[in-house]
């Protein structure tokens, strides 16, 4: 474990030379040689008995897993409501259906942080850099400190730094213009997120905030499924994966240092961390766990917010009545404030129990986005059955958000965006149980609700009482349709094909 004065974890230091590298890729190469036939012979000898088992190389069906993932879980849910495959020597269940998913969400036995740390990536991980996180391994303990961090109080607090902070990124878009909302917008919730976990140092430092963006980026682009699969083999991906975890572990213990020398304790997250008395590591790893929780779902889903409001004008109609309804009743109407500065005065009561409209629109939003999501669980107790199909003990589980979300029993018109589907008297997301998984489910609901929602309805308030806006295509004309999501990109699910702009002019400053 590094000690909190020394950043660089030694067994960082000891990585191997260019020219050891060489000799241990193929040794390395000779060894995957042996553990792909290990794994083709033991696919075999198990035998596709049951007709749940995919046919065909185990590697094969890993890797287009990792590529493809919603398109091979519904082209395999085609066939059959279950169905099993192997990631190397791990056994995953793909199961779908009523009866599944109330086992998936509740079953005690099922374990998230397992299923997702294997069959995903793309996350900081501190073991990757062989660096320990003591107080952290435990969920709940995370939990624990993040629902402390993000209480009311708190929240009312910092809602008008937040304000600011995205009003100063939206001032550098300028009077009109066009901006690709997956990198813009994401940029504004970056901020947020590293606001809200860190320090006013880092947040306010533009640069630090930049780079720790850059190597979150990185990071994710090194989640291939080599490095996924075979960890422990020295490829490129697993390489830039470490330099990435190392760069953002530095990054943000730099500033923990910073705020343990302070004179002053003030009520920033780390500092608020420090006072409990948690190491360097711990804090590292809660704070990277929180910011990249957050950013990205939150991310993709205020663009994909705006957009469908950019296409649909009687909801974004609505949307705007409800923002200027707020303002009237809670800020001062001949205030000559700047429009960030009024809407930062509404408490965050008012933000949760005033906009049933823009609630819709963010259900219905993430319904259609959240769809493509992949729920992981590894079963660490005890062998259960679903359905007659045996669960084992170490066996990993997935289930699809789709088998409900996209759904057209439940939702008729499923690719629709449709907010009045969740009106009374259509209530669609209450036929069946769990029908809307967007904030999770049963066991593990969703921590970081009530603040995403925030985050993501303060952004949309000063989009749409502060612009006038409308999508365009890479031509500048307004497209007939918006295009679906690309359901297998988990991290941002852009649009498909043609890709959208927004094109803005300000109106209200
Ligand atoms: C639009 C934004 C967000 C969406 C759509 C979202 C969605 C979800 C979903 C679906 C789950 C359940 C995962 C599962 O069952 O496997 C979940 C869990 C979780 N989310 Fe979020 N989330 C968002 C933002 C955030 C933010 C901002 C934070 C933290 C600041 C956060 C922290 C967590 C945590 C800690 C869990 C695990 C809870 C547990 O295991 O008990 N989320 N989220």
């Amino acid at each position: 474990m590094a000690a909190s004065g020394n950043l660089t974890p030694p067994s960082v230091m000891a990585m191997p030379s260019a020219d050891s590298t060489a000799t241990f890729t193929v040794l390395a190469g000779a060894t995957i040689g042996v553990v792909f036939t290990a794994i083709a012979l033991q696919h075999f000898a198990l035998g596709s008995t049951e007709d749940i088992d995919l046919g065909g190389f185990s590697i094969l069906t890993a890797w287009t897993f990792f590529k493809k993932r919603y398109d091979f879980m519904l082209s395999n849910f085609k066939a059959r409501k279950m169905f099993r495959f192997r990631v190397l020597q791990h056994r995953v269940v793909a199961l779908s259906g009523e009866a599944a998913r109330q086992v998936f969400f509740n079953e005690l036995s099922l374990d998230l942080p397992e299923g997702y740390r294997i069959l995903k990536g793309g996350a900081p991980q501190m073991r990757d850099i062989h660096v320990e996180e003591p107080d952290m391994k435990d969920l709940s303990a995370f939990n624990k400190q993040l629902i402390s961090l993000l209480r009311k109080e708190r929240i009312d607090e910092i809602l008008p730094v937040l304000f600011e902070d995205v009003h100063q990124g939206m001032k550098t878009w300028g009077k009109q213009g066009t901006l690709n909302p997956f990198k813009e917008i994401y940029e504004l919730v970056f901020q947020m997120n590293v606001r809200l976990a860190t320090c006013r140092e880092l947040a306010e430092d533009k640069k630090a905030v930049a780079k720790l963006g850059r190597h979150y980026w990185e990071l994710e682009k090194a989640a291939s499924p080599v490095a996924l699969l075979l960890p422990w083999f020295p490829s490129r991906a697993k390489k830039d994966q470490e330099a990435a975890t190392m760069n953002l572990f530095q990054l943000i213990a730099g500033y923990v240092e910073l705020r343990r020398k302070a004179p002053h304790p003030n009520s920033d997250a780390i500092d608020v961390l420090i006072a409990n008395g948690d190491s360097t590591e711990a804090i590292v790893g809660f704070v990277l766990g929180v910011v990249f929780s957050g950013f990205v779902n939150t991310g993709m889903n205020v663009c994909w917010n705006l957009l469908y409001l950019g296409m649909n004008a009687e909801w974004k109609k609505k949307v705007a009545a409800e923002v200027q309804a707020l303002m009237a009743n809670h800020t001062d109407t001949l205030s000559t404030e700047p429009l960030h500065k009024r809407l930062s005065s509404i408490p965050m009561q008012a933000w949760e129990d005033e906009m049933p409209a823009l609630d819709a629109v963010i259900r219905e939003t993430l319904r259609l986005i959240a769809g493509s999501g992949i729920f992981l669980r590894r079963n660490l107790l005890k062998d259960f059955d679903v359905e007659g199909v045996k669960i084992k003990k170490g066996d990993f589980l997935a289930y699809v958000a789709a088998d409900v979300h996209l759904n057209p029993e439940i939702y008729p018109d499923p690719f629709g965006f449709d907010p009045g589907r969740y009106d009374e008297g259509r209530a669609e997301d209450k036929k069946v149980s769990h029908a809307f998984l967007g904030w999770g489910a049963g066991r593990h609901p969703c921590n970081g609700m009530r603040v995403a929602k925030l985050e993501m309805k303060l952004v949309i308030a000063l989009v749409i009482a502060g612009y006038d806006f409308e999508i365009i295509d890479s031509s500048g004309k307004f497209p007939s349709a918006l295009p679906q999501p690309d359901r297998n990109d988990y991290q941002q699910a852009r649009p498909i094909g043609e890709p959208c702009f927004i094109k803005f002019r300000r109106i209200v400053d």
